[in-house]
């Protein structure tokens, strides 16, 4: 699965405009009726549910939903929380279609009047902003997502919780609390960040009908469990421990034995065959003791390393102390 950066993501919406002859208002029904049903797992059919729609086209993705739930014969309050003058575009015409199709929503004046509504409220459903969002939230957003992450309701949040970053790098901020995130297309950057992370709850990637094939080369992928299975070399039933790579590991010392001996265990549990160990001379009993199948190379803080050549892979550094890390072995091995 592709991780992607707010523009990498624009992007990819106008490759499927221009190049695929997608339309703006057919992905953003799309992406309002994929998030829908995908938020649905999380509702019941007794909830009053309030959708609180923005500017932009997270917004227009919140007309989307507003009608897909009525439709459906939900119990929904559809909130404008911006002037009728913000709305253009994509997401006027979907503010449209939801008139046309008989619904009546609400514009918010006062927040006051807004907070009545989320206290009675099971669910409250944020197509406020998306990745456009830029800067610490300016009102009546700051307010609102005050509001909702006081309220008891679960709280979903439609591609990004409103005022979270896109990206990485930005830590001043403030956003809405998600219990879960419907995210469109793709993960972006900011899901799998410390400071962000939380904000979006749990979540999971819904497909809009992007032409997936043209963005193939993309290099920032989440690697997934099917990733693995997928690239995991199949074992012959009558291979042995040579037939599949020889590992070294140069680390450890006398006082710190520990992480050269995980980094091993998890280099033999990934599938190496061989491993052997390069460490203190004083190490390897505690190591040995730990880790059965590794073999031993002696190896002198500060010395010369073992002759690489011999192995398909090297980890180096772990546990070897900062002298040893910083003087003649890695010169040694860059050479
Ligand atoms: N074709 C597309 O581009 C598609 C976009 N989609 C949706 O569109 C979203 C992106 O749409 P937009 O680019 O319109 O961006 P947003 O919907 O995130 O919002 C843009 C609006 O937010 C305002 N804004 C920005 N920062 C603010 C702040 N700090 N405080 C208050 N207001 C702020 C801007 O003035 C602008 O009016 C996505 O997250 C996704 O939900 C989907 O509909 C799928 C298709
Ligand atoms: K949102």
């Amino acid at each position: 699965m592709d991780i992607v950066t707010a523009q990498e993501m624009y992007e990819r919406d106008r490759v499927a405009m221009e190049a695929a002859g997608l339309e703006g208002e057919l992905l953003m029904e799309n992406a309002g009726r994929a998030v829908t049903y995908d938020l649905l797992r999380h509702i019941l059919p007794e909830h009053k549910i309030v959708v609180l729609i923005g500017a932009g086209n997270n917004g227009g993705d919140g007309f989307v939903i507003a009608r897909t739930l009525l439709n459906l014969g939900y119990d929904v309050e559809a909130w404008q929380v911006v002037p009728d003058t913000k709305i253009s575009g994509d997401a006027e015409a979907h503010k449209r279609i939801f008139q046309a199709s008989g619904h009546p929503y609400r514009r918010m004046n006062r927040s006051e009047d807004l907070n009545t509504s989320l206290r009675q409220a099971d669910v409250c459903i944020d197509a406020m902003l998306g990745i456009g969002a830029k800067g610490r939230l300016r009102e009546p957003f700051a307010t609102i997502v005050h509001l909702c992450n006081e309220q008891s309701v679960l709280r979903l949040a439609v591609d990004i919780p409103t005022g979270v970053p896109a990206d990485e790098g930005v830590d001043d901020f403030d956003a809405f609390k998600a219990h879960y995130t419907s995210i469109i297309e793709a993960p972006k950057q900011s899901v799998f960040l410390q400071q962000t992370e939380p904000f979006y709850g749990k979540w999971s990637v819904v497909e809009i009908g992007l032409p997936v094939k043209c963005f193939a080369n993309h290099q920032r992928r989440l690697w997934e469990v099917s990733d693995l299975k997928r690239t995991m070399p199949e074992r012959d039933a009558h291979s042995h421990k040579g037939s599949h790579g020889k590992g070294l590991i140069l680390g450890g010392s006398r006082y710190m034995p520990g992480s050269v001996s995980m980094t091993a265990r998890a280099a033999l549990r990934s599938g190496s065959g061989l491993i052997a160990i390069a460490t203190d001379r004083q190490a390897i009993p505690s190591i040995a003791s730990f880790i059965q199948e590794a073999t031993f190379v002696e190896y002198e803080e500060g010395g010369r390393a073992p002759d690489l050549s011999s192995y398909d892979g090297v980890a180096v550094g772990m546990g070897i102390g900062r002298e040893a890390a910083q003087g003649g072995s890695d010169r040694t091995i860059g050479s």
